[in-house]
Parts: C-alpha cells; sequence; structure tokens
C-alpha cells in the first residue's frame, strides 16, 4: 500500500481497530456496588446510573471523572453545495466559525450553561473538498491526514469528549454515506437540513442518487465511503471517536451529521462505538432509524436540528448530574436512613 504525507495508508487506520480497549468490568463492578449503598431505591436513576457505569467501563476508573469535559466541533467546506443542496452559501461555514470564537453561537450557551470546555477545528475551510456527485471528495492522503488531525484534537487530556460539526452541505453528504452504508431509496436519509424547500429536498435527493451512481462499485469499504462522499469534518470526527476510544475517553454523538461518522467505524468494526453514547436523535432525516441500526438509545428527543455539538453537549449536562449524584449522594450508612 503506497504511503501518503502522514505515513499512514488506510491500512493502518484499520490496523488499529484491534487495539481497542475493552470495558472495565471490575470498575463497572465498583461502581455498582456503591450505587447499592446510595440513599436511593434501588434502581430510581434509570439510565443515570447506566451512565455512571459507562463512565468507569471506558475510563477504566472505579471513580470515573468529568472534570474536563470537551465539546470539540470540526468544520468543513463541501463541493457538493455547489449543487444548491442548502439554503445558506459556504461561506456560512467560516462566518459561523467565527460566532464560535466570538461566543455568539448556541453552542457557546449550552457549554457555559453547563461548563463544558469548548474547541473548534478549521478543516481547509477555504479549500472545499470535491462534488460527490462527479468525483470523490477526497484523495486517500487527504482523508488520512485529516483523520489523523482529528486524533490530535482530542489529545489534549479531556475526560468526557462530545463532537460537534460545522459545515454547510454536510447533511447532504450524511445522507450520503448512510445511503452507501445501509442501501435502499436513497430519499429515505435525506432530511430538509437547515430548511431547503420541496424543490431543494428533491435536488438532495438527486444529488445523492448522483453520488451514489459516481461511485457504484467502489462503496463496499467504508473507508472509501469516507473518503469519496465524506468530507473533512467527517473524516476528523471517525478520527477522533478512534483515537478517544484508544485513550479511554467516553464519547457522546450529537446529530445525523456526527452519528456519520461514527457509523463509518461502526461499518468497520460493530465494536467500534461502544465507548459512545448517542446524545440525543435529530429531527433531521433518518436519524432515529441509523441510531437503531447502530444499537444507540439516545439520551434526549428534543425536536433538535441544529448540529454544532448541541445536542451532545446538553447530555454532557445529563452526564455530569449522574456522575455528581454517584459521587456526591449520602450512604444509608452515612446518613442515617433506614434501609430495607
Ligand atoms: C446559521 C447556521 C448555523 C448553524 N449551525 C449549525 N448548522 C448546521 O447546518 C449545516 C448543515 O445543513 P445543510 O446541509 O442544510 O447546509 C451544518 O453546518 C450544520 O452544523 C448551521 C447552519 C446555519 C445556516
Ligand atoms: O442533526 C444534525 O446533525 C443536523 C441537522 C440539521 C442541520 N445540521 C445538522
Amino acid at each position: 500500500m503506497a504511503q501518503n504525507a502522514t505515513g499512514i495508508p488506510f491500512d493502518d487506520i484499520r490496523n488499529l481497530l484491534p487495539l481497542m480497549p475493552e470495558p472495565d468490568a471490575a470498575s463497572v463492578e465498583s461502581v455498582r456496588a456503591r450505587d447499592r449503598d446510595l440513599t436511593k431505591p434501588p434502581g430510581s436513576l434509570g439510565r443515570l446510573e447506566e451512565i455512571v457505569e459507562w463512565l468507569a467501563a471506558w475510563q477504566g476508573n472505579a471513580k470515573p471523572t468529568v472534570n474536563r469535559p470537551t465539546v470539540c466541533v470540526f468544520a468543513g467546506n463541501h463541493g457538493v453545495v455547489e449543487r444548491g443542496v442548502s439554503p445558506y452559501p459556504q461561506a456560512v461555514t467560516r462566518q459561523m466559525l467565527e460566532n464560535f470564537s466570538a461566543g455568539g453561537a448556541a453552542i457557546n450557551q449550552i457549554c457555559a450553561a453547563y461548563d463544558l470546555g469548548f474547541k473548534a477545528f478549521d478543516l481547509a475551510l477555504d479549500m472545499p473538498t470535491g462534488d460527490i456527485a462527479s468525483g470523490p471528495a477526497m484523495d486517500e492522503r487527504t482523508c488520512v491526514a485529516t483523520m489523523a488531525f482529528g486524533m490530535e484534537a482530542v489529545a489534549g487530556g479531556t475526560d468526557l469528549l462530545g463532537l460537534g460539526e460545522m459545515g454547510i452541505g454536510n447533511t447532504t453528504i450524511a445522507a450520503a454515506i448512510y445511503a452507501a452504508l445501509y442501501g435502499g431509496e436513497a430519499r429515505r436519509f435525506v432530511g430538509r437540513g437547515t430548511g431547503v424547500d420541496d424543490a431543494g429536498l428533491a435536488r438532495k435527493v438527486e444529488v445523492v442518487e448522483m453520488a451514489l451512481a459516481t461511485h457504484a462499485g467502489h462503496l463496499s469499504d467504508p473507508l472509501e465511503v469516507l473518503r469519496r462522499l465524506g468530507g473533512r469534518e467527517v473524516a476528523a470526527m471517525a478520527g477522533a471517536i478512534l483515537a478517544a476510544r484508544l485513550q479511554r475517553v467516553p464519547v457522546v454523538l450529537d446529530g445525523y451529521v456526527v452519528t456519520a461518522a461514527a457509523a463509518i467505524l461502526h461499518a468497520l468494526d460493530p465494536s467500534a462505538l461502544d465507548h459512545c453514547i448517542a446524545g440525543h436523535v435529530s429531527a433531521e432525516g433518518a436519524h432515529r432509524e441509523v441510531l437503531e441500526r447502530l444499537g444507540k438509545k439516545p439520551l434526549l428527543d428534543l425536536g433538535m436540528r441544529l448540529g454544532e455539538g448541541s445536542g451532545a453537549a446538553l447530555a454532557m449536562g445529563l452526564v455530569k448530574a449522574a456522575l455528581a449524584c454517584h459521587r456526591d449522594m449520602a450512604t444509608f450508612s452515612s446518613a442515617g436512613v433506614s434501609n430495607r
């Protein structure tokens, strides 16, 4: 296999998969033991209890932490926008990155409300990826380099990673990826994104169908799906999810576009998302169906369809609350509360 600028071909990404750590059963058992002593009926905190077990399993820590929760937003531009698949111009991607820096976006307010760290990454916004309807989005070199960038981006010592994206046109990219991975009619995976009208929706369906036809015969390898139909932010997020697993950092997924990056990894290895939870189910496209395919039960169902990591960040607030209950509640004996 030819080397590329990073020195890592697709095969070296594949070679990371067998290195993925397993959940730490002993830490989960410790969490369960403490949970039985807390001043509440067993099971009464429902999924909040599972969340703490999940943190312990993946951090490999009987006393899991959420001291440095971070939302990482990756931004990329897409050649397919030229085909009129979004009501907004491509320039909005960079303008929103500036808005993130100035603290004016929805994601800034959610991160502030829940005291979450926030980082945004500009992935060569002045170089949109190729138009997927007529050719590949990226060559292998760019795809792998961008995955590697996403891996580096999460190396800063976070103990809970939320993922988000910004990229005008990327709901079309997500739809194309799902259609390639799961088959069936393209229209099933195409939604209105930022709000295309009926004509725009028909155009999106047509563009996804064209993309599938253009790349027919080359879509059985999920990494080829990523490079041909994806985008820089999607590649970086796939790298970030994989790196987080290798570093035992639990991940909270966001909406339709973030989940497309996750779906690539799941297609490579169905256990590759075991360290991830679905923060929410987006109102976009077939997100509910896709999450079912991935075996993920979303934490929140708020009718949101924004992106930016907004659903992930809201769910991270719940993760913090779940851990606070587990860590700081009194036990029956310490509080003098009678157990059964
Ligand atoms: C002002 C604005 C802020 C956003 N924040 C996230 N998105 C979201 O919308 C885009 C995808 O939708 P489509 O495929 O229809 O272009 C992505 O950038 C996504 O994160 C936004 C979109 C806009 C316009
Ligand atoms: O669910 C998402 O990720 C989404 C939905 C609409 C627009 N941008 C992103």
